[in-house]
């Protein structure tokens, strides 16, 4: 009996299976990976109707989670404002921020960035057809997002229009469609959807953004993660998963070559 007795005590402070609870990317907790995104930039990042993180940056960065070990029940998405989601990653709220986040020497000195994996165009959308020139946009009411690349680009290229700042595309594209603001200036692929969910919005203008693919963001004090993440995206590159996420998520849209499989 005593030996049965001993056994059952040893068995309850049996140590845990992995005594070193490694933290090999230095997460904020162990136990699940912290992620910013956007909950209105469809495709890029977005909340479905079942209130799930979709999009091509969010199944991407899943995958590459699972590279390294994270299972998509251990990553946890949380949407924010663009304008928060860079500063979050420096303040320590999250392991890391996607949502088509372009890479600029500006960001950078806040945060870091991995190697660009999407690269693409600034869109004009709007119902008003006459906007398709640089000069048409002079005393319009043009929409942007604070804290975007357009923000800064139309403050530099578009210094006749009149600039409205919003926090997110949502709040945006409904000023548009009541009439309170004449285009919104915002990222290509999510203008076209934009555009799908109300007929009357087209694309107007656009202008490459090649010079500043998004790229993953990571605190600065974190360079295991920032290499493991960079790591693993070359491997999803070079395996066809970029190419296979960005054909479901863009069809149609080009695809850089250095994004593409090495021959
Ligand atoms: N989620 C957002 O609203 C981001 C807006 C904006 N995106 C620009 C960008 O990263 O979008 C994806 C690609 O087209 C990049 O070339 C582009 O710079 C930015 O980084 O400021």
């Amino acid at each position: 009996c005593m030996a049965l007795m001993s056994g059952l005590f040893v068995s309850f402070i049996a140590v845990p299976a992995n005594a070193a609870d490694d933290n090999p990317y230095d997460l904020l907790d162990p136990n699940s990976i912290m992620v910013g995104t956007m909950s209105d930039a469809k495709p890029y990042a977005f909340v479905t109707a079942e209130g799930t993180f979709s999009g091509f940056d969010v199944e991407f960065f899943q995958n590459i989670a699972g590279r390294l070990g994270i299972e998509k029940d251990k990553v946890t998405f949380v949407g924010q404002d663009f304008a928060a989601l860079i500063p979050s990653v420096a303040n320590g709220r999250f392991d890391v921020a996607v949502g088509a986040i372009g890479t600029t020497a500006k960001r950078k000195e806040v945060a870091n960035f991995t190697d660009g994996y999407l690269a693409g165009f600034l869109s004009v959308l709007s119902a008003d057809s006459s906007l398709t020139t640089i000069e048409s946009l002079k005393d319009k009411r043009l929409g942007i997002v604070q804290g975007t690349l357009q923000d800064d680009y139309a403050q530099k290229h578009f210094p006749d229009a009149q600039l409205v700042r919003f926090p997110d595309n949502n709040s945006a594209v409904a000023a548009m469609n009541n009439g309170m603001i004449d285009a919104h200036f915002l990222d290509f692929e999510a203008a076209k959807q934009f555009g799908q969910n109300f007929p009357d919005l087209k694309v107007q203008q656009n202008f490459a953004s090649f010079d500043a693919p998004a790229g993953f963001v990571v605190r600065k004090d974190n360079p295991k993660l920032l290499e493991a993440l960079n790591e693993k995206i070359h491997e999803a590159m070079q395996d066809g998963t970029w190419k296979e996420l960005h054909t479901k998520w863009f069809p149609g849209s080009p695809m850089p070559e250095q994004y593409l499989p090495k021959e």
